[in-house]
């Protein structure tokens, strides 16, 4: 059968994703641009996690279809999944004891047969996503004695270890200071751009998100309001329309791309204590 782009990647087509009786996503239409860096924002609730989760095929559709390379994801095993996707999930846990450098061979499972050996290759993957979160200080650590911040970049490097063209990241910056933050977007951009990976990240960050990102999908209530490049979708409109918030949109003066200042407060709670000036300067309310 001839190929085409359209078989390969990610794709869902008129998805519907519910827990029990709630439904919380309908009519999700979302091809995940192959080798791009794609953010998906949206309030809290908006169905962001859920839908990465079914992405990575944790979680069925009640309808609709989602194709991992042109096939249906349902019929694929969790291994050949995990060949092709690494996830990093939202606050995930680790059995008692595990050391950071046993979590980070865990990200090598879905290459090994059933008594493959331990091999080169996957060490090399492992010290080389031990050195990119920068944490092979650790590697002998227990997970339970490392900060959040630590154990976040362990789980990352699991993800890394993984070596999948796509990668699925829940919140990858949670726990991280500014420079980690900094550092991860990065490393995921690089990844990205110098790698070819296709990446789709849950962030909240939405000049993170549009500063790194080479496409931002913006969630409400479980649809998409929005998708596209990031001037595209960073508009005052659409974020004040989707997060109920007023908003300025100005040029990041370092990087060129939309960054949102929210513009004021509730009403109920009075003007608000800095305003945005004509050239996008802050000025304190007199
Ligand atoms: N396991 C679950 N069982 C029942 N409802 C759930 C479950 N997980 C999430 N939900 C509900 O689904 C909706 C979407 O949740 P989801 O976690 O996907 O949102 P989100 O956009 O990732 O939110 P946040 O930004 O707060 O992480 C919410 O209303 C949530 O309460």
């Amino acid at each position: 059968m001839l190929r085409t782009d359209a078989d390969q990647g990610l794709a869902a087509e008129g998805v519907a994703i519910a827990y029990g009786r709630s439904l919380i996503v309908e009519g999700l239409d979302l091809a995940v641009a192959p080798g791009a860096f794609t953010a998906l924002v949206g309030p809290n609730g908006s169905g962001k996690s859920t839908i990465l989760r079914a992405l990575a095929g944790q979680l069925v559709p009640k309808a609709g279809t989602i194709r991992l390379d042109g096939r249906n994801l349902s019929d694929l095993s969790a291994k050949k999944i995990a060949r092709r996707v690494g996830v990093l999930a939202q606050g995930p846990a680790a059995p008692e004891g595990l050391t950071v450098l046993d979590l980070v061979r865990q990200g090598r499972y879905p290459h090994r047969s059933l008594f493959g050996r331990w091999s080169e290759a996957d060490d090399r993957a492992c010290a080389e996503a031990l050195a990119l979160t920068g944490i092979d200080d650790l590697a002998a650590r227990p997970l339970e004695n490392l900060s959040g911040g630590q154990r976040q970049r362990a789980w990352i490097a699991m993800t890394l270890a993984q070596e999948t063209g796509i990668m699925l990241l829940d919140e990858p910056t949670t726990f991280l200071d500014l420079a980690h933050q900094i550092e991860l977007m990065h490393l995921i951009a690089d990844l990205v751009a110098a790698r070819g990976k296709t990446v789709v990240a849950v962030l909240h960050d939405l000049n993170q998100a549009a500063r790194y990102a080479t496409r931002m999908v913006m969630l409400k209530g479980g649809k998409i309001a929005s998708s596209g490049r990031p001037s595209e979708v960073m508009t005052a409109e659409t974020v004040s329309q989707v997060f109920g918030l007023a908003v300025t949109i100005i040029t990041d003066p370092v990087a060129g791309t939309p960054m949102c200042i929210p513009a004021a407060r509730s009403p109920a709670d009075g003007p608000p204590l800095l305003q945005i000036g004509h050239e996008g300067t802050e000025t304190s309310r007199s």
